[in-house]
This record gives C-alpha cells, structure tokens and sequence, in this order.
C-alpha cells in the first residue's frame, strides 16, 4: 500500500476518499458485542452497543476525543477491569465465548487479544526478551532453539527482523520510536493473538514510521483480526475495511469503510467526516 502519511488533518468541507482499503471485509464475525454499557463510577462511557467484527479484517473507531473509543476498545480484553470504578455490562464474544464467564482465564483471554498502545512501551530489557517474555510465562515455547525460532519469526511478521537481526542483546528501549512501535507489535504477535487491538498506534510517531507500521496492519490484517481506534480519518480510511463512528458514547453508524466516507447514512457521520464537528 502506497499511503501517503499524515497526521491529523484539517477536513473542514471535505470529503475523506479511501485510497486504497484493499478489498471488503469479510463476512465471518470474529467478535460479537451485544447492548454493552459501560460505566466509570456514576458517570456511563458507552451506551448499549452492539457490533459485529469480522474476522481477519480491519475495523477503525472513529468519533471526536471523549466518545468512548479507547474505552470500548478496552472493552475486547477486559483491560477496563484494571480500572477502579469502571463497570462493562452486556455481552461480549469472541469466538462465541463469552469473555465475561468465570471460568475464563483473563491472563489466557489478554494473550488470544493482544493490545498495542498509543506509546510504545517496550520493556525495560533486551529486544529478544521483550518478545521472549510473553511466550515463556504462557509456556508457549520450552527450548532455547523454539525460543529463537519464536523471537524471529515474531520480529519478521513485524517487519524489524532486518533492522535488529544483529542486536537483539540490546535494549528494546534504545530503538526509534517507529521501531519500538514494531517491538511492541511484535511482543503481541508472539503470543498467538487471534486479536490485535491496537490504541492510536501511531499517535506519537513520525508520517515515515507512521506509513510503515501502517503498512504492517496492512499485512497482518491476513492472518490478524485488528480493532484501531485512530484521530486520523484518513488513516482509517487508508488501513480499515470497516469503520465505527461514536459520538458521546453512542455507536451512530457502522458499516463499510467506503460507504463511511463516501456515503455515510447519519448526519452525524457526515458532519464529523467533514470536520463539522469533533
Ligand atoms: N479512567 C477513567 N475514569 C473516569 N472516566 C473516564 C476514564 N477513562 C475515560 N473516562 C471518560 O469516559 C469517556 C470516554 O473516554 P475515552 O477515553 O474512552 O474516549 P476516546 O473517544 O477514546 O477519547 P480520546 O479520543 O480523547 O482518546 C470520557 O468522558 C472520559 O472522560
């Protein structure tokens, strides 16, 4: 995908065009949320939504700052149960499974959905045991060689092999930004995530290192159901198949990432997509 990094940029009057979505996403739901509220204290974040994301497909979160984006991206690995006071109501599935069962294992449900953050946060360690960490505490690898094959094949998927073939002893902190972004992105990776929710993964990073890792969701989206929650609308229009659009909480309008900006069927669609409000 030949995207043309921006960040965020004026839309005042018009009318984002996606450059290149690759193709519809496809039809088989991955992830089934059903009249879900969420609450902080008194205070409701989210109001009664419900949605169905396809697998290996690329879904976008739009809507102005405070609607409830990150707060419903949490909702998939149950991050907001880190959170004192926040209370998630509804029914979530991921594969059919309920993800609010006691019987499941939030450690298990936080490996099959994995999360890269707005700041990449690589650990304080090597960049071999930043991937290597996670496959070890969930036992997914034994053996020093499956360890390296891991570490490696993770790093390719995330498109860094090339650049830290040669230094893997090195601290992960001491890499670029767009690079830790990568680390970070391949940390979840290595773990088997069937889900990757990914918070404003581009927020602090430059257009160069915004157009790679943009090009990776691109790629990963193959293998990878991907949930982003972006402020660029032309980011979402470039690397989503589906687009969500919130508003004060609310779920106005889903459907197609085309048919969103092109042909959006709420006039609150229309008016954010257009730089009306937000
Ligand atoms: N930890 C928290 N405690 C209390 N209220 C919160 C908390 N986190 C978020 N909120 C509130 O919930 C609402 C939704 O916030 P959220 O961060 O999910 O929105 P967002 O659309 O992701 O915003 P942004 O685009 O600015 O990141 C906001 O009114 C926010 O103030």
């Amino acid at each position: 995908m030949n995207a043309t990094p921006e960040t965020r940029a004026p839309l005042s009057g018009s009318r984002i065009r996606p450059s290149a979505p690759a193709s519809v996403a496809s039809n088989v739901s991955r992830i089934s949320a059903r009249d879900v509220t969420v609450h902080y204290g008194p205070k409701q974040a989210i109001f009664d939504v419900s949605i169905e994301i396809p697998e290996k497909s690329v879904t976008a979160f739009i809507g102005p700052s405070g609607c409830g984006k990150s707060t419903f991206l949490r909702c998939f690995n149950r991050m907001n149960d880190t959170i004192e006071g926040c209370k998630v109501g509804g029914l979530i599935t991921i594969d059919g499974d309920d993800i609010h069962d006691p019987s499941l294992d939030v450690v298990e449900l936080r490996a099959r959905v994995g999360m890269v953050f707005q700041k990449p946060n690589p650990f304080p360690k090597s960049i071999y045991d930043n991937i290597a960490y996670g496959p070890r505490i969930h036992g997914l690898v034994k053996t020093k060689a499956e360890t390296d094959d891991l570490v490696e094949s993770s790093l390719k998927k995330a498109g860094l092999w090339k650049e830290v073939s040669d230094r893997l002893d090195q601290p992960g902190t001491g890499l670029s930004g767009g690079q830790q972004q990568r680390l970070c992105i391949a940390r979840t990776i290595a773990t088997g995530p069937e889900v990757i929710l990914m918070d404003e993964p581009c927020s602090a990073l430059d257009p160069i290192a915004t157009s790679i890792v943009e090009d990776l969701i691109h790629e990963l989206r193959a293998q990878y159901t991907i949930i982003i929650v972006t402020h660029s609308m032309q980011q979402a229009a470039r690397v989503s198949q589906k687009t969500a659009f919130f508003h004060l909480g609310k779920l106005i309008e889903y459907g197609e990432t085309e048919q969103i900006f092109v042909n959006p069927k709420e006039k609150q669609t229309e008016a954010y997509i257009t730089g009306r409000i937000g």
